[in-house]
């Protein structure tokens, strides 16, 4: 089948690339000229492990290819709208700009017959609104809003191998459920569940679902809040509560807490939205949830400026960790990021080791310096502080590490190291929610 796909990012290139490798023939377009130009080559323009992979064999088979002219997109029997929905610069909800220009642009291509197909994470009410939309413009061509929960790092496979699909459909069109279920088959044949519903309920559990991991682990940095007065280690706690199966280990890792393109600016437009709808008091927890993951960074910066016996200025400061979260280059409002800025504009010294993530960090915040690796940063550190759990910064050895310092000391962001390891070898170890 031919496929168009309106947008490729984090989301859109992975989507294009993984939808050739189902044998459908894939048009990627995006507005981002330099972005096409490096996946029409075959390279990805940011790092995603197993899409070099995929984006190589698709282009070179002559199954994908990509371009800036949305007239490309023309005869696709399927439409994938994958258009950021980034958070308002003037509030928290959501902008809509993006989407609303590439169904605009749509509407000049699109045939009857067609279907166009919501991707971006989007308020509840987008769809109908857009549908409405759609039907004047091209009566005849069809709405599904198919919310995405691929996980950064993980892409690939939650794409091609998804726990869920989820169709969002306005109730009068088979057509439209049938076309995207061949576009899924292979997907489908694996027995990955499909719940087929409303617009405004698919809309709802992309937010929902992010609400939800937000909310799990706004929790247990909570309760690392709560460790910290009372004395309390949250790592055992997560441990032991986890072990309930009703509550479950994943996503109870307290520390630095959650950032991204994702997560933050989801619950925030949910709230919005929840707010213009009347329905405020519904959500208003999600609040809370925001508060505490900010307290977390905040928490962070005063625990470095205890180490460094009450203020960073003129320390020298080693920081692993610039990406959001390991295996991704996304610097998005990231927790990593945010905390080295805050203790260089406090007059600390403060050099960032990413494998992948410091081109786009020195885009974001280029008063830091930058390396990739973790020894370099370190050197003649007052202190080390872990904000992004890369593989490779769990694996340091504190020796090896305390060879380079100036004084061994570490704040372990992320709770992942072993402390009695780290003070065995000298060191003054310090964890968020941890004696
Ligand atoms: N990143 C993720 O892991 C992820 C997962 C699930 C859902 N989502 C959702 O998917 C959407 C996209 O997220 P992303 O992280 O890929 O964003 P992104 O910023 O990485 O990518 C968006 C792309 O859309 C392009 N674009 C903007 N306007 C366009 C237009 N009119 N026509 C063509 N291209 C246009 C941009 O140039 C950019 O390349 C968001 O709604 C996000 O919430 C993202
Ligand atoms: O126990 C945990 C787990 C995660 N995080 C942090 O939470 C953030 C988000 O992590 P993750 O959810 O793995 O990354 P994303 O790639 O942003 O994926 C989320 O956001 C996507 C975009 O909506 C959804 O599709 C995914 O299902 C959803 O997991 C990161 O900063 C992590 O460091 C923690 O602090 N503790």
């Amino acid at each position: 089948m031919k496929i168009s796909v309106i947008g490729c990012g984090y989301l859109g290139a992975v989507h294009a690339a993984a939808m050739a490798s189902l044998g459908h023939e894939v048009v990627g377009v995006d507005v981002d000229a330099s972005r096409v130009a490096s996946l029409a080559a075959g390279l990805p323009p940011f790092y995603e492990p197993g899409l070099p992979e995929l984006l190589r064999s698709g282009v070179e088979r002559g199954a994908l290819t990509f371009s800036t002219n949305l007239r490309e997109a023309k005869g696709a029997a399927v439409h994938f709208v994958c258009v950021g929905t980034p958070q308002r610069p003037d509030g928290p909800g959501a902008d809509l700009t993006f989407v609303d220009a590439a169904f605009t642009a749509l509407h000049e291509i699109v045939a009857p017959g067609d279907v166009v197909v919501g991707k971006s994470t989007v308020p509840v009410g987008t769809a109908a609104r857009l549908a409405a939309e759609l039907a004047e413009a091209v009566p005849g061509a069809h709405l599904v809003w198919n919310p995405e929960f691929l996980r950064e790092g993980f892409a690939v496979g939650d794409t091609l191998s998804p726990d869920r699909v989820v169709y969002g459909v306005d109730g009068a069109a088979p057509a439209a459920t049938e076309a995207l279920d061949a576009v899924y088959a292979s997907v489908l044949a694996a027995g990955t569940p499909r719940i087929v519903t409303d617009f405004a309920t698919a809309e709802l559990v992309k937010v929902a679902a992010n609400s939800f991991l937000a909310t799990k682990i706004s929790f247990i940095n909570a309760m690392a809040e709560l460790c910290e007065t009372a004395g309390g280690d949250v790592v055992a706690l997560a441990d032991a509560i986890g072990h309930d199966e009703r509550i479950g280990r994943r996503f109870l890792g307290a520390g630095l807490g959650f950032g991204g393109g994702c997560l933050p600016k989801d619950i925030r437009a949910f709230v919005a939205r929840a707010d213009e709808l009347g329905a405020e008091n519904a959500v208003a927890f999600l609040r809370e949830v925001d508060a505490i993951n900010l307290r977390r960074r905040a928490r962070m910066v005063e625990v470095t400026e205890e180490v460094c016996g009450g203020s960073v200025a003129g320390r020298t400061i080693g920081v692993l960790g610039a990406a959001f979260k390991p295996e991704s280059d996304d610097v998005r409002d990231s927790p990593a990021l945010d905390v080295a800025a805050t203790l260089a504009a406090r007059g600390a010294h403060v050099v960032v080791a990413d494998p992948q993530a410091t081109a786009n960090a020195a885009a974001v915040r280029p008063e830091l310096r930058y390396t990739t690796n973790a020894l370099e940063a370190c050197r003649d550190a007052d202190v080390v502080l872990l904000l992004t759990e890369w593989r490779e910064f769990r694996e340091l050895d504190p020796d090896d590490l305390g060879a380079v310092v100036h004084g061994r000391r570490m704040v372990d962001g992320r709770n992942v190291l072993d402390p009695a390891r780290w003070r065995g070898a000298g060191w003054t170890y310090r964890a968020l929610g941890r004696p």
